[in-house]
């Protein structure tokens, strides 16, 4: 997308479907601590069963990108966060996320959370623009089988995939399949919020590569199982 395009007049008409807007602290991943607006996009392609934000799959309403970036700028008045964290639902099926992608960059670092079921190169082609959280679902969720394997050919310097895991079954899955993508890659096993921890941090204790991680929402340890924060 050139300059003179994403500052055009245009951008008042290409709509994408928005589910929420708010300000809150990274509570995932690797950039967990830093204070965020997300931008929660409508729609996703998967049904993950412990997904902790339904709401998105039908809740959203039409905003232009000149309408998704002032509200973003004035959410964050005054409290000057310097990074966007672009999630949904799926935030690659909006048609326009490119657009959006080009025009935020130009003000803020971007962090795309994503299932890791669609091609990112393909549905995103400035992908390098952004961080990519990249989900590998596992049994539990009833989603396994949906990566994409080209997706590990985009990762560059600051991106990882995040295995999300509800039991001891999914925490084997993980562990072979974290072989088989190898060394290089970071690596994220987050519990699903309410399961046993313990069990899951021993059982990494005992298992994980010195490229992976084990690290909880913190969000919801802050404020509970609640929407928008
Ligand atoms: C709601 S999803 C939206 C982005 C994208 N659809 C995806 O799955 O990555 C954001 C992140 O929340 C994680 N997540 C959803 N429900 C969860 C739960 N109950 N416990 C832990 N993580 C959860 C997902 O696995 C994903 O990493
Ligand atoms: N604070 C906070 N951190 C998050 N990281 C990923 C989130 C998501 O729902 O995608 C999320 C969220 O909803 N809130
Ligand atoms: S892919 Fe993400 S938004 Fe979609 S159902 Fe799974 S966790 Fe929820
Ligand atoms: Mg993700």
């Amino acid at each position: 997308m050139n300059w003179k395009f994403i500052n055009s007049p245009y951008l008042r008409f290409l709509k994408m479907y928005i589910n929420e807007i708010f300000l809150s602290i990274q509570g995932e991943g690797l950039y967990s601590g830093e204070k965020m607006v997300f931008i929660r996009t409508e729609y996703c392609n998967l049904r993950c069963s412990w997904c902790d934000t339904k709401y998105s799959f039908y809740e959203g309403k039409e905003m232009s990108i000149d309408e998704i970036v002032e509200s973003a700028r004035n959410i964050n008045s005054g409290h000057g966060a310097s990074w966007i964290c672009l999630t949904g639902g799926e935030p690659l099926l909006q048609k326009d996320i490119s657009v959006l992608v080009d025009r935020l960059s130009e003000e803020y670092n971007i962090l795309l959370e994503t299932s890791g079921s669609l091609d990112i190169g393909r549905f995103l082609p400035n992908h390098v623009k952004v961080k990519k959280d990249i989900d590998f679902k596992l049994p539990s969720s009833g989603m396994y089988r949906k990566f994409n394997d080209k997706n590990i050919s985009y990762m560059e310097e600051g991106d990882y995939i995040k295995f999300v895991v509800n039991d001891l079954n999914d925490f084997n899955v993980a562990m072979e399949e974290i072989e088989k993508i190898g060394k290089n890659v970071k690596i994220v096993v987050q519990p699903v919020y309410g399961t046993d921890i313990k069990m899951l941090a021993d059982a990494f204790i005992d298992k994980a590569p010195s490229n992976a991680r084990l690290m909880l929402q913190e969000h919801k340890y802050i404020y509970g199982e609640i929407r928008g924060v």
